[in-house]
């Protein structure tokens, strides 16, 4: 599982609750290492300059690729070469099952991207000595991808055995749906009234049966209304229904 995690980021200060929680206690156990890095401890001008304009023209800055290659020259092992993991809006997706994968890796380095993105050619050296993951967290632009980061980290760590009391080993769980690629169903806890609003009796019925038909339907309607596309991938289950 994953031993070493490293961050480079403009804004370390960024990563301050990974101190907390889950990945504080995983770090205070000693299950895993987390490290992060200012890109400007890279740069030797008295700006300490990171970006430049870019060529070809265009509204923005990019990252220079100078600091970037110091970065990774100073931080990947040849003997035990890191994941190189991207956040950016132009990335393949994110999903539960790079987590899975990414939670194997030994080693996993994390680069966070500002203004118009990072100089390609930056990737391209890198490929030549580890793999690099270009991922995107979704359909919108942020300004820089440490809170990609942060929640990606969050993703990962969570699956390593023993940092959440999890069972000892990866597990393949279904990324966050209930069964067979579906939505959650809705959940509920007491009291079994509250604000004239009442738990759904069967839920209060024993009849485990039917709680299991209940959250099944609840499960099918929920992924019909908000993830039609999760349908498509589950044709068969549709039919069963
Ligand atoms: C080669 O990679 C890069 O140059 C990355 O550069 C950037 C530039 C701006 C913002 C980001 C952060 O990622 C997202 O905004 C993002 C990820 N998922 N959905 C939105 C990254």
């Amino acid at each position: 599982p994953v031993q070493r995690i490293d961050i480079v980021s403009i804004f370390p200060e960024y990563f301050a609750p990974l101190g907390l929680s889950l990945v504080g206690k995983a770090v205070a156990s000693g299950l895993l290492a987390v490290d992060v890095h200012d890109l400007r401890d890279w740069t030797h001008d008295r700006h300490r300059t990171v970006d430049d304009t870019p060529y070809g023209g265009g509204a923005g800055m990019v990252m220079k690729p100078e600091p970037w290659g110091e970065a990774l020259d100073a931080l990947v092992d040849p003997e035990q070469p890191p994941v190189l993991v991207v956040p950016t809006p132009s990335g393949v997706p994110f999903t539960q099952a790079l987590a899975h994968e990414w939670a194997h890796e030994p080693r996993l380095l994390f680069a966070c991207g500002r203004y118009e993105g990072i100089d390609a050619r930056v990737m391209d050296h890198a490929r030549t000595r580890m793999q690099v993951r270009e991922v995107s967290l979704g359909d919108y632009v942020l300004n820089g991808g440490e809170v990609a980061v942060l929640a990606m980290v969050e993703a990962v760590v969570r699956l390593i055995p023993g940092v959440i009391g999890n069972p000892e080993s990866l597990v393949e769980e279904s990324y966050a749906e209930g069964q067979d690629g579906l939505l959650e169903y809705p959940v509920y806890t007491k009291p079994a009234s509250w604000r004239g609003l009442e738990v759904p009796p069967v839920l209060l019925s024993g009849d485990h049966g039917k709680v299991d038909a209940w959250r099944r339907e609840q499960s099918l309607d929920r992924t019909r209304a908000r993830r039609p596309d999760l349908l498509a991938a589950e044709g068969a289950v549709a039919d069963a229904s």
